[in-house]
């Protein structure tokens, strides 16, 4: 019996220690925030406590995303009664073999209930084992379907939304806040029905042994709850911090693995160092809260425990003495609430997991909340087969939410199909931010743009994006391969293709030499390869990708003249027959006949100026 007793509280240490390890994997998987009190280093972007959900508001809105794995808690809630019906059996029968066999000193009647024990075990086991795998099973699913629903509405939010947040603290959002959910309406409500059904069987064992003594003892349950319930409150607050804190915590992880070549360049390792440690300070203190709480905890309830065990023996030895109880009566009792007290403690446990799952769930709602600033308009319809590619910007003016002055103001020009238009200007004039009205990232304030005479308001990102290759100033590859990248412009390509795109772009000749040519991964980033060649693995992309409207926006960026003039001819390639805006300082890319956009000087915002020239004498100057 004490065995068992022992094993019971090692089970019900287990539970707690669990929890603690689902806090620590969690955190592994952690990336990023500010600290709270906003002293963050320059740049650092404010990312406060998302606002508060109830915890039933938090319940409602992700219990639909059960749908489908439902299944496995029914299981699992099942067999965990099962196993919990089985021990109660158990208990029973280690009440009759004391009274029958040691205290009358019978061995004959051992045999029978003994080995009903242990079949009882054997199936207790059994259930607890396929109950457990499938509670995991449904919880893991659950976990991959959330976080791709997360990850796919992130990624209908315009690049505004990413530009005002770190990403360490997105990503901390998209694994332990994720994971926290999955503790409020997956393996969370199984264990509430699981130790509720518990809760009840023991009660009712016990209440049937000897339902006076069980109703003193019962009057201790109140106080189980109170306590918790006063945790509980103070363990959101905490749970709140610490997932902030976190969050800020990976955000400086990130940045700083991310630009390591700079922080090693300027020497910033210390103050880098520091950064992470001035973060990860305040994660400790939110942490050493949560501890402290958690800590607290198990001795208060130890407590009240004990007091309720003393009552039974006190009062069972007494109605033993009185003839009224036998021992193995008040020992199965004892053993049920043994068994009784844990699940009421554990219902405790679940209200402070609850809570730290609310915590999490408030920052994955505000996400779900997150309307894109840009959407597609209920009926639009997508182009009919390939644009011509001719483009119209009519008097468009922007200003972004952000900002009070206007970026762009008054901006009409056109451009006919195969036509190359060139928009320079100084630097912060709104060259880059023509692009992103053209790609539909922000809508103009004032004015149209028409793709083919339609205004891309009515037709569907998707089909307008369809008809738009973007060359960036800073060529975004991906760490796969060279074949990856270059496919990446237009998936499920031929490997002829991607060969072919590869020699026009003036690459094939280099991918040649890499150890595993086509199949070579080119580091984070496309790190392991020179700007150069990097620029011309984009170009491969781009001559894949194969759309009618092409915009270079400063394609020559950081690249010396020799690589330059090498990259001119794919240029040319990849231009010709399609429709360019072409964003440039480089007077070297700009044909003598090619109509020229200036675009106004930053220090008067808003006054877009637009020079309209075939004669290259009329061109502006490089800033
Ligand atoms: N997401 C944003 N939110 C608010 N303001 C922005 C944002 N992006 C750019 N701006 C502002 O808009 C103005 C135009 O920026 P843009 O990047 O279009 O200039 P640019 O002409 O391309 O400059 P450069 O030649 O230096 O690349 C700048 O004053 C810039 O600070």
């Amino acid at each position: 019996m004490r065995r068992r007793l022992g094993r019971r509280l090692g089970r019900r240490l287990v539970v707690v220690a669990k929890s603690d390890e689902n806090r620590r994997v969690t955190r592994r998987f952690s990336f990023a925030t500010p600290s709270p009190d906003g002293a963050g280093p320059v740049g650092d972007l404010p990312s406060p406590i998302a606002p508060a959900v109830s915890i039933r508001d938090a319940f409602r809105r992700f219990w639909p995303c059960t749908r489908g794995v439902r299944r496995f808690f029914v299981v699992g809630v099942v067999l965990a009664i099962v196993a919990a019906l089985c021990e109660v059996s158990a208990i029973w029968l280690f009440g009759r073999i004391t009274d029958e066999v040691l205290s009358d000193q019978n061995m004959g009647a051992f045999w029978t209930p003994a080995f009903t024990w242990l079949g009882l075990v054997v199936i207790a086991g059994l259930a607890s084992f396929v109950g457990s795998y499938a509670t995991a099973l449904g919880g893991e699913r659950f976990l991959l379907r959330l976080r791709d629903r997360v990850f796919s509405h992130i990624q209908t939010l315009t690049p505004d939304f990413f530009d005002n947040r770190r990403l360490g603290d997105l990503m901390a959002r998209l694994t332990d806040d994720i994971e926290a959910i999955e503790e409020l309406v997956g393996s969370g409500v199984v264990r509430l029905l699981t130790t509720v059904a518990s809760v009840v069987f023991f009660a009712g064992a016990a209440f049937y042994i000897r339902w006076d003594l069980a109703l003193v003892t019962f009057a201790m349950v109140p106080a189980f709850l109170i306590v918790s319930k006063v945790f509980a409150s103070k363990f959101r607050t905490v749970a709140a911090r610490e997932r902030l804190s976190n969050g800020a915590m990976n955000s400086v992880i990130e940045e700083g693995l991310a630009n390591q070549s700079l922080v090693q360049a300027y020497n910033r390792q210390e103050a880098e160092a520091d950064r992470l440690h001035a973060e990860g300070h305040t994660w400790l203190r939110a942490n050493v809260s949560q501890a402290r709480l958690s800590a607290l905890y198990g001795p208060v309830v130890q407590v009240i425990e004990t007091i309720c065990l003393l009552v039974v023996i006190g009062f069972g030895a007494w109605e033993i003495a009185a003839g009224r109880l036998t021992i193995g009566g008040l020992l199965a009792f004892a053993a049920y609430l043994a068994y009784l007290y844990p699940a009421v403690q554990s219902l405790g446990q679940i209200a402070l997991t609850v809570s730290e799952a609310a915590a999490g769930s408030d920052r994955v709602i505000e996400i779900l909340r997150t309307r894109p600033a840009v959407t597609d308009r209920a009926g639009a319809v997508p182009m009919a087969g390939r644009s011509r590619g001719r483009i119209e910007f009519a008097e468009v003016g922007f200003t972004y939410p952000n900002r009070t002055s206007p970026t762009l103001r008054n901006l009409s020009f056109r451009a006919e199909p195969g036509e190359l238009i060139v928009c320079t200007g100084p630097s912060g004039a709104g060259k880059s931010t023509l692009t992103k009205l053209l790609l539909r990232f922000y809508d103009p304030t004032a004015g149209r743009i028409l793709l083919d005479g339609v205004d891309i308001r009515d037709l569907p990102r998707r089909s307008l994006r369809d008809n738009i290759t973007i060359l960036q100033q800073e060529n975004l590859l991906f760490s796969g391969t060279v074949r990856d990248n270059i496919a990446y412009g237009r998936p499920g390509s031929s490997m002829d293709d991607i060969v072919r795109a590869a020699v026009l772009a003036d690459v094939h000749d280099f991918i040649g030499t890499l150890p595993r040519k086509y199949d070579t991964p080119i580091g984070q980033r496309g790190r392991l390869l020179s700007g150069g060649q990097r620029q011309r693995i984009a170009i491969a992309r781009a001559i894949l990708r194969d759309a009618p409207v092409l915009v270079l926006d400063e394609p020559m960026t950081g690249l010396d003249s020799l690589t330059a003039a090498r990259i001119m001819e794919p240029l040319r390639l990849l231009m010709s027959g399609r429709t360019t805006i072409l964003i440039t300082h480089d007077l070297r890319l700009i044909p003598e006949t090619a109509h020229t956009i200036v675009l106004g000087d930053a220090r008067s915002p808003g006054r877009t100026e637009v020079r309209l020239s075939r004669r290259r004498s009329a061109a502006p100057r490089p800033v």
